[in-house]
């Protein structure tokens, strides 16, 4: 499904450069349900918005169903992540401006579903995430677990092929994180290709193959045993 070919990314700063994904090569078939785990600043979240295509400032080659992202436009980009990806935030971005209906509803309406089939697919997802009675408050009218179950519910409204989800249990009490992992087991099941970042091996332990990331580098994969020696001698 996607093939990263020696992607980096890098910022500025001060006066020189910060690495923060260094020569990832990553090939992600279709049904995999892949964890990326590594410290805190690995580089874990980046790696997951460049997958998202939100991040558009790597350099490298991707590619998505065989096209190749890096030659597309910004707006051939987003047509695919509209199209085929769902992304649940650590911070949750929500629409502060939006209901939480409208805020599920977002996905849907980039797509061209008919209004009366939209509805029920919202009122289907609030009855799945046990938000009916919020459907009406905004964002900042909500906890943060109950923010989280709406970026969830926003993320998988629409079936997406590729399902991203940065550390998406975060804030929720571990009976409901066992839910979401659950749900995410089932769409896997179904067909949806997801990629987790977390910190749980708990959740870990619903995929089906982990990244190792350590200082921007892919350090460590369980599909690919080779790769652990070939990452470390890279950092040294
Ligand atoms: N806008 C930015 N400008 C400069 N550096 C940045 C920026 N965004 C991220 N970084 C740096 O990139 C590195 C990787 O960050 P990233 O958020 O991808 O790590 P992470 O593995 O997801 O960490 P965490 O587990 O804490 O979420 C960090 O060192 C961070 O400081």
């Amino acid at each position: 499904m996607i093939q990263l070919k020696n992607v980096e990314r890098s910022y500025k700063t001060g006066a020189g450069q910060t690495w923060v994904l260094r020569r990832i090569g990553l090939d992600i078939q279709p049904g995999e349900f892949i964890t990326i785990m590594g410290p805190s600043g690995a580089g874990k979240s980046s790696l997951l918005n460049a997958l998202a295509l939100l991040d558009d400032q790597w350099a490298g080659e991707y590619w998505f169903k065989g096209e190749a992202v890096h030659d597309m436009k910004r707006k051939q980009r987003a047509d695919i992540a509209k199209k085929h990806i769902g992304m649940v935030f650590q911070s949750y971005h929500l629409l502060d401006d939006l209901t939480v209906q409208e805020n599920i509803d977002l996905p849907l309406s980039y797509k061209d579903i008919p209004k009366s089939e939209r509805q029920s697919m919202v009122a289907d997802t609030l009855d799945r995430f046990q938000i009916v009675a919020k459907k009406d408050l905004y964002p900042n009218q909500l906890s943060g677990g109950q923010q989280q179950l709406v970026g969830i519910a926003r993320a998988v409204i629409h079936n997406p092929a590729l399902l991203l989800a940065d550390e998406p249990t975060g804030n929720l009490h571990s009976s409901q994180a066992k839910e979401i992992m659950e749900l995410f087991k089932e769409l896997n099941q179904q067909g949806t290709t997801i990629v987790q970042v977390t910190h749980s091996e708990v959740n870990a332990s619903y995929g089906t193959r982990t990244l190792q990331m350590r200082d921007g580098w892919l350090v460590g994969d369980t599909s690919n045993p080779n790769l652990q020696f070939q990452g470390e001698a890279a950092t040294r």
